[in-house]
């Protein structure tokens, strides 16, 4: 099985996005499908979401509506400012808020109470925080809340990366959420193959994106 990069990745993303005209949100809705595929809803019924503003925090916003529409009892959680929010991040952002589905927001210390509660009550933890595109250190708020979910959650989920490992080298920046279990979209990351044991069970899951798009960007890539 091939593994890539998160730049790899990230070409590809741009290829089916740009090239072939599949839009962001496609992919996004593909990603939180498959991320609902993995998980027994029989067994889970309560979940903690912590989301990064970015599109892996997307992909999170996407998970908790599916959620949501099954019923089930979901406490959403922002890390990050959402004026910096991606545009496929705040597409699901906004379909919350029309849903009238409250979403709170982790700022400072204060604020890591109301998602030590939700830890203590809900069955699992969804880790969207960061994806392919972390790019430094865990630091502050962020670090404290990850040290937060990896001491009190029971069950722990990770979208593509565990949120601060590096998806190139599998190193870990600061502090990374320790998943259970991690859905990777479309390739294994490389990140993800040299530090298996600190990414829990790893499925990874395609998300709609053809041949062409993979073939194209990883051939073009063994030329250089
Ligand atoms: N259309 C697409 O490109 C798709 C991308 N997907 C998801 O998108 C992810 C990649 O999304 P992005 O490239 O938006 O990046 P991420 O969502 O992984 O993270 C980027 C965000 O985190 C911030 N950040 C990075 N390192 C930080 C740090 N140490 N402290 C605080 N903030 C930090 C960045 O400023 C940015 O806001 C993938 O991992 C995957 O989950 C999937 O939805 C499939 C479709
Ligand atoms: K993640």
């Amino acid at each position: 099985m091939i593994a890539v990069t998160g730049e790899n990745m990230k070409a590809i993303d741009n290829y089916c996005i740009e090239k072939l005209g599949i839009p962001g949100i496609v992919l996004m809705e593909n990603a939180a499908l498959k991320v609902i595929k993995n998980i027994d809803l029989n067994k889970f019924n309560h979940f903690t979401i912590l989301c990064g503003v970015g599109n892996n925090g997307g992909d999170g916003l996407a998970v908790a509506r599916h959620l949501i529409v099954k019923d089930k009892k979901v406490d959403i959680f922002i890390l990050g400012n959402i004026d910096k929010g991606s545009h496929d991040f705040m597409i699901n952002y906004n379909i919350l808020k029309n849903m009238n589905i409250p979403i709170k927001y982790i700022d400072n210390k204060k604020d890591l109470k109301t998602l030590e509660e939700s830890l203590s009550k809900s069955d699992m933890v969804i880790d969207s925080v960061f994806g392919t595109g972390l790019t430094r250190e865990v630091e502050g708020i962020y670090k404290d809340a990850f040290s937060l979910v990896n001491q009190k959650g029971k069950y722990i989920l990770s979208i593509d990366i565990p949120s601060g490992m590096d998806s190139d080298t599998g190193k870990i920046l600061g502090i990374a959420i320790k998943p259970n279990k991690t859905i990777t979209f479309q390739l294994m990351k490389k990140g993800l193959v040299d530090n298996k044991n600190l990414a829990g069970d790893v499925i990874v899951e395609p998300i709609g994106m053809p041949k062409i798009a993979i073939d194209t960007v990883l051939n073009t890539n063994k030329d250089h």
